[in-house]
């Protein structure tokens, strides 16, 4: 097929490329001049494990290249795919501005018969505005086809060319087949349903993961109270097939571009149809009050007193192996301590310069190396479990930092790590493995 994909953000990009992996021919359209001449020099303007290695593949091969020219692209092609941007406005709802604009320009550009498919995640009824909006510029025949996508960042490649499921939401029976037909080589599970529903099930799946993790926070949360460990409640959990072992790690709560913007916006689309989604108000006030565990912990470590005490960060990405932080919850953390009067000592392995584009440099001191910011500090949070983390000899570091203080946010070091180590320790709901910090677990009696 012909495919053009406007748009490359995380979605497209890996879209795109995985198309031209397929064997298709596509083009890519950005309108930021950066990543597109960061695209024609053989780069990625994002980090994506796998997938620099596939676009200089597609593009030696000659079937995928990339321009800011959206009509150029759009001409004479089989299928156009929309991967703009939706995010948050100020009130929770999705900002379809880019989507409008690009449908607009899509219609001036339609020069014959296209299926125009949205892979952006939009709010129910959008598929049919676009169709509106190209309608109203062109008389040239097109389909419009829901295609949400489920990719995860860090590990987008895999997920896009092995994904669990493909959605194909149309009411063009021979629009609908074409799509499927395009991703069958990919998976078994390719489900064709209607528009309003393929639109519905995107934010639906995003809200039940995101539930998921604050159910587990709050089991967590109980955990530490009563004496059990999440860790072992999350796995016994996980063993019945019903309820499955993914995404019930216990941490400092779900950030991303995705789960916070997508929660806030499904809330939005049930009350403009005056219904109001009583469980995911829940689950956001839960995922917002988790971050600030972490910081509620320091204070009672320090005696309520943050003011000049030195803190280390590992982790700034909100999920390891993406340099995104859009709303990584690393963001209001270091706010908050650098607002308290704590000097940051922050290290990533890869975000820290992404992080800084969005924070600023304001009371942090950024690091190369995890043993670089643990230097001299007086405790270390650990917000992101990038593997190489896991791999700490808590006996060396220990020795780096004035004091002994590890907050694991993600639950990473296990009680082996720990063995023969000062360190004053706190995980999520694990209350056995803490060190320095053990309360009596109170008699339980009802
Ligand atoms: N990031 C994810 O993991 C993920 C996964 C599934 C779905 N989604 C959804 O996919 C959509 C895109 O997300 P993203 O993270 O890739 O966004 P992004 O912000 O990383 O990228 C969007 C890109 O679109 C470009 N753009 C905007 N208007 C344009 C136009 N008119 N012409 C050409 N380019 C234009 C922007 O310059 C930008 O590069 C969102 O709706 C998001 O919710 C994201
Ligand atoms: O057990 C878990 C699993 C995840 N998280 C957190 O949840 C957030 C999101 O993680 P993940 O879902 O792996 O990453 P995303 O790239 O945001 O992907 C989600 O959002 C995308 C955008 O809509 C969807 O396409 C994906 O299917 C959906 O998983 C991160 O902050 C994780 O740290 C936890 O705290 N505990």
């Amino acid at each position: 097929m012909k495919i053009a994909v406007i748009g490359t953000g995380y979605v497209g990009l890996v879209s795109g490329i995985c198309y031209a992996e397929l064997g298709h021919s596509v083009v890519c359209v950005d309108k930021d001049p950066y990543k597109i001449a960061t695209l024609q020099s053989g780069g990625i303007p994002i980090y994506e494990p796998g997938l620099e290695a596939l676009s200089r593949k597609g593009v030696a091969a000659g079937n995928l290249r990339y321009t800011h020219d959206l009509a150029e692209a759009v001409r004479g092609t089989d299928l156009v795919i929309i991967a703009v941007g939706t995010p948050p406005l100020p009130g929770g709802q999705a900002d379809l501005s880019y989507i409008d604009a690009a449908a607009a320009e899509i219609a001036d550009a339609l020069t014959g018969y296209a299926i125009v498919a949205v892979k952006s995640t939009v709010p129910v009824g959008t598929n049919e505005r676009v169709r509106e909006l190209i309608r109203a510029r062109t008389d040239v025949p097109f389909d419009s086809v829901s295609l949400p996508e489920f990719l995860r960042e860090g590990s987008a490649v895999r997920d896009t060319l092995e994904p669990d499921r493909v959605v194909v939401g149309a009411d063009s029976p021979a629009a609908a087949e074409r799509i499927a037909e395009l991703h069958r080589p990919l998976t078994k599970q390719v489900m064709v349903t209607d528009i309003r529903s393929a639109e519905m099930l995107k934010y639906a799946s995003n809200a039940f993961l995101a539930t998921k993790i604050s159910f587990i926070n709050e089991i967590a949360n109980i955990c530490e109270k009563v004496g059990a460990d999440v860790s072992e409640v999350a796995a016994g959990m996980g063993l019945d097939r019903r309820i499955g072992t993914a995404f019930l790690n216990a941490g400092i709560g779900y950030g991303g571009s995705c789960f916070p913007k997508d929660t806030r916006a499904l809330i939005q689309i049930a009350g403009h149809v005056e219904y109001e989604f009583k469980l995911l108000r829940s689950v956001v006030e839960v995922n917002q009050d988790q971050r600030m565990r972490i910081v509620r912990k320091l204070e009672t470590i320090f005696g309520g007193e943050l003011r000049g005490k030195t803190v280390a960060v590992w982790g700034l990405s909100f999920k390891p192996n993406t340099d995104d932080v859009r709303e990584s919850p690393a963001l209001e953390i270091i706010r908050h301590l650098a607002d308290s009067g704590v000097v940051v000592r922050a290290y990533d392995p890869i975000a820290t310069a992404s992080f800084r584009g969005l924070f600023g440099d304001g009371g942090v001191v950024w690091c190369e190396g995890a043993l670089e910011a643990a230097r001299g500090a007086d405790a270390l949070c650990l917000l992101t479990e990038w593997e190489e983390f896991a791999g700490t000899d808590l006996r060396v570091l220990q020795e780096t930092m004035r004091r002994p203080i590890l907050i694991d946010g993600r639950n990473v070091f296990k009680e082996a790590d720990l063995a023969g180590t000062a360190f004053v320790y706190y995980s999520i709901g694990r209350p056995s493995l803490n060190q320095g910090v053990r309360e009596e677990m109170p008699i339980l009696q009802y």
